[in-house]
């Protein structure tokens, strides 16, 4: 399989113009040119033509993330090789490839429940990224195949989760980290699984073996080369009395200075810079026993989310 990388999400939402406040205004992002005016809200960071979708919907969740394959003999054959393990999904209408500005796409679902489409052949509008908060660019890499960022995804199973992604998708282990939050010598601990696509990214996925309500534990988003516009964003979230989940900090395994921020979906949303790029060409994945270099304090023992 070759999974390029995260192209976009879709978030369903009770209040889609609390995402179009929150994006422009907090994240910097820019409405997107193509965004039809049928209450959805699409945004935009980079060549492509959106990388948030915010439908309206019952429910407040993450819906799906949209992954990229390489091309279209690609996509075929991931195609075969779901139905030879039986993984079921869904062809994706024109309707909805037109909706996603892709030549193909099919849904489906992961074991743990959270949602993915698998698409090819993506359109690049190069509309200019204007950022109403003055954000210069975000590391997408060329035309966008580093993908918009990385989702953390809740898997309660997390084994068949992480084998899922990594014998059915091809996605690569890049580390793994195992938390526990209390004494208790009984208490399994939670582990996280960080996986990487065919880009430099160091991650665009990490499984939690824990629940979310909302389908996602956090998103991230990175400026280029920017420390200033990390602490320009903490300066507009404090200001708009949006709550930190997690002061700044320096991750271990990706060496992203980053802090993290509540949604208007309840999960987190990382904003950084910074973050390694990989080679992985005889990359060996580690096990890291620390999540930070300093900081990233956590608002709830939980881990805040
Ligand atoms: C440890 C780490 C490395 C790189 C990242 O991009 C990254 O987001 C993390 C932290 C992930 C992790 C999380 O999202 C859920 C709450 C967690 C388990 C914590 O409580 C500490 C680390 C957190
Ligand atoms: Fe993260």
């Amino acid at each position: 399989m070759d999974v390029r990388s995260l192209g976009y999400v879709v978030i369903e939402s009770t209040d889609p113009a609390k995402w179009l406040d929150y994006g422009t205004n907090i994240l910097g992002l820019m409405v997107a040119p193509m965004m039809p005016d049928d209450g959805n809200v699409y945004l935009k960071m980079d060549e492509r033509p959106f990388r948030f979708v915010i439908t309206k919907g019952e429910q407040d969740r993450l819906q799906l993330c949209g992954w990229e394959l390489a091309d279209q003999e690609t996509f075929e054959a991931t195609k075969d090789s779901l139905k030879s393990v039986g993984v079921e999904f869904t062809e994706g209408s024109a309707e909805l490839a037109q909706a996603r500005q892709v030549r193909g796409l099919i849904s489906l679902k992961d074991p743990a429940g959270n949602g993915l489409e698998l698409y090819w052949g993506a359109s690049l509008d190069y509309a200019k990224f204007v950022s109403p908060k003055g954000i210069a660019e975000f590391e997408t890499g060329f035309n966008g195949d580093m993908g918009f960022g990385h989702a953390v995804l809740p898997a309660p199973n997390l084994q068949e989760t992480h084998a899922f992604y990594r014998d059915v998708l091809g996605f690569g282990d890049t580390d793994y980290m195992h938390f526990k939050f209390s004494e208790d010598p009984n208490d399994p601990g939670m582990g996280l699984n960080f996986m990487h696509v065919n880009n430099p990214r160091h991650h665009s996925l990490a499984l939690y073996q824990d629940q979310s309500p909302v389908g996602c534990i956090h998103l991230m988003v990175e400026v280029r080369e920017d420390v200033d516009e990390v602490g320009y964003c903490l300066d507009r979230v404090n200001e708009a009395g949006i709550p930190v989940v997690s002061t700044l900090g320096r991750h271990t395994n990706d060496r992203m200075l980053s802090f993290y921020m509540a949604t208007p979906t309840g999960f987190a949303m990382e904003f950084g810079t910074g973050g390694l790029q990989m080679d992985w060409e005889g990359y060996t994945p580690t096990v890291s026993t620390l999540p930070s270099l300093w900081g990233h304090k956590f608002q709830a023992p939980d881990g805040g989310h």
